[in-house]
Formats: structure tokens, sequence, C-alpha cells
């Protein structure tokens, strides 16, 4: 069995492991931290997620997903980790280092599946059967809204925000690409954690769900191996120009409003369980890519607090955010589902792994796609307040899909 080895081709190495997962009809999460170099993964040798309520005290080690719509928190897929894998650049930075955790597996079904996965690597690296883009849904029907319909969409919002029924609403769109055949996801996921070094990079397949890619930089929730939760508000955006100083930014009025208000609703889901020992930092301008958005930090002592429990809870109130869906909520979140014309789906949700190495880092799934076999379905949204311009926001949504556009080559 597979532990540790060192790759002179890892491309090709798990380029074979994504193929023998979807040979094997297997659930498999890829995903690299932000700031750091190790890309992970999880498989689950099961063949189907859990659909669980993403409980941080209850969950084994795995990968959770949860679609935008998700109002009893119920519908959240957990990939259970079965094989956690680890892939690391050696300091020479010449090979990487491939090493399977080895997590204890207790049914012997498992043990059993587990071998015979790693034989179907091997027949595949034998074969060189090497296909491009392995989607684990071929047939999904989307509509994409042109500008003509994106923009009476967010004058509509307008409207209604004018009229006092929400403040805030965060609208998005698709954009559906037809790919060349010959390109090859791994390395484009590969191309993904090079362009987003501060960002959260993911790349999972779930049979019946689907195959999605993204670089998300916005954390939901975060607690660490020294009891630390973290949460942040970003908002506000604008394209990043290098060379110029993040001190140097400036930032329109109603930038600075729609972060305050992702800022407000985050203190006030803390004021909803009487937390008042927090801190917060910023806002400050951040880098995500091609982009520049507004940020705080807001963290939490679980230990000095004593709110072992904060995370599940916290995730529970906080999703979705007024980041991704407006202020208040359920207004913000009618209008999203009674105007958007496609179903977000894991869009605007969040993913991320669960108590591995006893941490959980969760993530709002943004600048994300999803992956069929001829085609990539690109999704974009922009925050919505009474100071917008229609077709501001149209090139905002443009703006956030440009550096993944550029990597898949469309
Ligand atoms: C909705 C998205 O991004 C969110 C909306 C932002 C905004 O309105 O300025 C900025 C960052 C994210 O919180 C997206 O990327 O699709």
């Amino acid at each position: 069995m597979v532990s540790s080895i060192t790759l002179t081709n890892t491309l090709e190495y798990i380029q074979a492991l994504w193929i023998a997962t979807h040979q094997m009809g297997l659930p498999i999460a890829l995903w690299r931290l932000p700031e750091t170099q190790e890309i992970q993964g999880i498989i689950d040798l099961s063949g189907q997620p859990q659909k669980t309520v993403i409980d941080l005290e209850e969950l084994h080690s795995g990968f959770a997903v949860s679609p935008f719509i998700n109002p009893e928190a119920d519908q959240s897929l957990f990939i259970h980790a079965d094989i956690h894998f680890t892939l690391e650049q050696d300091p020479s930075r010449e090979t990487y280092i491939f090493s399977d955790k080895n997590l204890p597996l207790n049914d012997p079904i498992l043990q059993i599946r587990k071998e015979n996965f790693y034989q179907t690597v091997e027949n595949i690296l034998q074969t060189r059967n090497h296909s491009s883009v392995i989607s684990s849904r071929t047939s999904y029907q989307t509509q994409d809204a042109d500008q003509a319909i994106f923009e009476d969409m967010v004058s509509k919002a307008i409207r209604e925000m004018e009229e006092g029924n929400f403040q805030k609403v965060v609208l998005s769109r698709t954009i559906t690409v037809p790919i060349k055949e010959d390109i090859n996801i791994i390395q484009t996921y590969f191309k993904l954690t090079q362009s987003y070094p501060l960002a959260f990079v993911s790349l999972i397949s779930i049979p019946e769900h689907g195959t999605w890619m993204g670089a998300s930089p916005e954390v939901i929730i975060s607690t660490n191996k020294q009891k630390i939760f973290r949460t942040i508000a970003l908002a506000g955006t604008q394209p990043y120009e290098p060379g110029v100083p993040l001190s140097e930014v400036m930032w329109k009025q109603k930038e600075i409003e729609e972060q305050a208000l992702v800022s407000r609703y985050i203190i006030n889901c803390f004021k909803k369980i009487r937390l008042r020992e927090f801190e917060e930092e910023g806002p400050k301008t951040v880098i995500a890519g091609n982009l520049l958005h507004l940020r705080t930090d807001l963290t939490v002592d679980m230990q000095a607090t004593q709110f072992p429990q904060l995370g599940t809870v916290m995730l529970r109130l906080l999703h979705p955010t007024s980041a991704v869906c407006g202020t208040p909520k359920e207004p913000a979140m009618d209008f999203i589902i009674n105007h958007e014309p496609h179903n977000r789906e894991f869009y605007s949700g969040f993913l991320g792994p669960v108590n591995i190495d006893g941490e959980s880092h969760l993530f709002v799934n943004l600048r994300c796609t999803q992956w069929l076999s001829n085609r990539v379905i690109f999704y974009a949204g922009a925050g919505i307040t009474t100071g917008s311009i229609p077709e501001r926001e149209w090139r905002e949504t443009e703006l956030k899909t440009q550096t993944m556009r550029k990597i898949v080559g469309v």
C-alpha cells in the first residue's frame, strides 16, 4: 500500500488518481489552504458522501460541501476521509512527495477498496490512458443571463431597495463556455493554485453532484489547533493594479458601506449568542487574484470564552452571509430565488476540510466553476445597494471571472 512516494511526474500521478476515483465512482476533494504550499486530498471509499448538518464536534475527518440554499443546514455533503493524502514539494523544489496519511479504516471492505483503488491508479499509469476532463456529471442545463437581463435584474433590485424592502442583495450570473477536448483539469488546478497564493484553491468531484473548481478569498469559519475561531467580513471590489501599494488604494463610500453591512451582520450573529469577547481588525485592503477587496478579520479565543462549539454555532448563523446573499437575509434570499435565472447550486455555498489534524477551515465557494465534459460554467456575483450602477455591476462580474477564464484559456 502506498504511504510515501517521491513523484517525478506529479501531474501524471494526480491525474491517474483523479481518473481512478471517476472509474470507481468515488467522491474526491483536493485543496490548498491560503498562504501554504501543500496540496491535500480526501477520497471517500463508500462512494456516497453523507448528507448531514456540519457539526464540528460530531464529525470525523472529512471535507464539507454545502449548497447556497441550505435553510435547515441539513443539506451539506460530507466527504469522509477514508484516504487522506498530502502533496508536498521537496526542499529542492524539483519533486513532490506524495504521502498517504494511512488513516485507520475500521471496515475490512474499505481496506479492500483502498487496495483496489491504488491498484487502479497503477493500472492507469501503466496504460497511460489519460483522458482530458473527467467530470462526474455530463449533462446539466443552465441559463446564462445576457448583459441586458442582468442589468434589468439589478435595476429591479435597486427599485425594491428604494422602496425599503431590503438594504443589500448579491446578484450573480453564469457564463457557460465550451472547452477544448485536450484541456487537462488537473493541470488547470495546479495553475490556479499558483495564480491565487492567498486563496483557498479547491477541486472537488462528487458523483451526481458535479465537478467544481475555485479559488475562494473568503473564510466563513475556521478553528485551529490553538482553539482560535476566525471569520471575515469581505466585500467591495476593484481591479488590482500591481505596483500600487495597498496603503494607497482608495475606496468609494458605496463599497465602504457595503463591507460595513457584512461586518455588522457578523457582529449581530455574535450578539445573538451573547458573545462579547471578540477581536476585530480592519477593514483593510486585500488582494484576490486580479482584484482587491475590503476585509475585516474577526477572531475569538474559544478557550478563554469557554465556547468550544463556536465554529458549529457560527456556521449555522452565518451562512449565507450578507457577502453572498444580502441584508436582511430573508427578503434578499427571496429576491435571488425569484430573479436569478440559474440555480446557484454550490456557488456561494461553503466548502472545506473538517477536523483535519485538529483544524477546520470552511470557505465561501466563490470565484468558482462547474466542469462538464465539454463545457465550463463560471459563476460570479456582485453586491447591489441603492448606490449601484447596473453596468458597473455587470463589469464587476466580468472581472470576477477574468483570472479563472485566463487559466482555463477561454
Ligand atoms: C459574490 C462574490 O463575491 C463577494 C462579493 C463582493 C462584492 O460585492 O464586492 C466581494 C467579495 C465577495 O464577498 C463573487 O465572487 O461571486
